[in-house]
């Protein structure tokens, strides 16, 4: 990807949802650009859109109206496949709670995408222990997830959306779920990952705090990006 191709792009998107006999517009006109090296807060009031908006931009749901690039390639006329490949290779996405396979070792779940997206298993091994080493998790490889603390865990599951080198993060309160301390250290943890690998990011949070420290918040409210 070259340096000024956004990581994300989203034009004049639209998103509603039938509602008894009218329609909720949760966006109308949205734009929203990410570029590379970019880690962008998304805010706004419960129910303003953000998961909605992340559906879209990770191409789990379709807009109503609208375009979505991702690292420069229109999404919008793929079929399910093409668009399931940009999902696996060129997204990772993190959420409030881990959904991380329980039978298998931290290390395995951080493999599993790779060995999906079909990286040798050596090399996903390689990659995997030094994602989670750099998360300071070398003690825990084999460990399972029920094993692990809560930051812990959301660690595993930061390495395995960044498994596959994508150009594009996407998370949805990846903090939530943490006391507020761990929350502040795993944050930390994963804008450095994220500037050092040099992806752009979208990463919704409730939280403003740990959104001032990103390198711009984008507020939704009434269906816009206000800010
Ligand atoms: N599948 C759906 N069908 C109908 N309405 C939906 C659907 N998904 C979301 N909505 C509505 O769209 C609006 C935006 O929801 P969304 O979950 O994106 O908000 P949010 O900003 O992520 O909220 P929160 O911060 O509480 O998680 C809400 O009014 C919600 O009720």
């Amino acid at each position: 990807m070259s340096p000024i191709t956004p990581a994300l792009e989203l034009k004049n998107v639209a998103r509603s949802y039938a509602e008894g006999k009218g329609r909720l517009d949760v966006f109308k006109d949205l734009n929203l650009t990410v570029r590379a090296g970019e880690i962008v807060a998304l805010v706004g009031q419960s129910g303003s859109g953000k998961s909605s908006l992340l559906h879209i931009a990770g191409l789990l749901e379709a807009p109503t109206a609208g375009e979505v690039f991702i690292a420069g390639q229109n999404c919008s006329a793929l079929d399910d496949k093409a668009r399931t490949r940009i999902r696996r290779i060129g997204i990772g996405f993190v959420y409030q709670f881990h959904h991380l396979l329980p039978e298998f070792s931290a290390i395995e779940n951080v493999m599993m995408p790779q060995l999906i997206g079909g990286t040798a298993r050596p090399a996903a091994k390689d990659r995997a222990r030094e994602l989670l080493t750099r998360l300071g998790l070398e003690p825990r490889l084999e460990h399972r997830p029920a094993e692990l603390s809560g930051g812990e865990q959301q660690r595993v599951a930061i390495a395995r959306a960044l498994a596959n080198r994508p150009l594009l993060l996407l998370a949805d309160e990846p903090t939530g779920n943490l006391d507020p301390e761990t929350a502040a250290r795993v944050h930390d943890e994963l804008l450095r990952l994220i500037q050092d690998e040099g992806l752009g990011a979208l990463v919704a949070t409730h939280n403003l705090d740990l959104a001032q420290g990103m390198s711009r918040i984008a507020r939704l409210e009434r269906g816009m990006i206000v800010s």
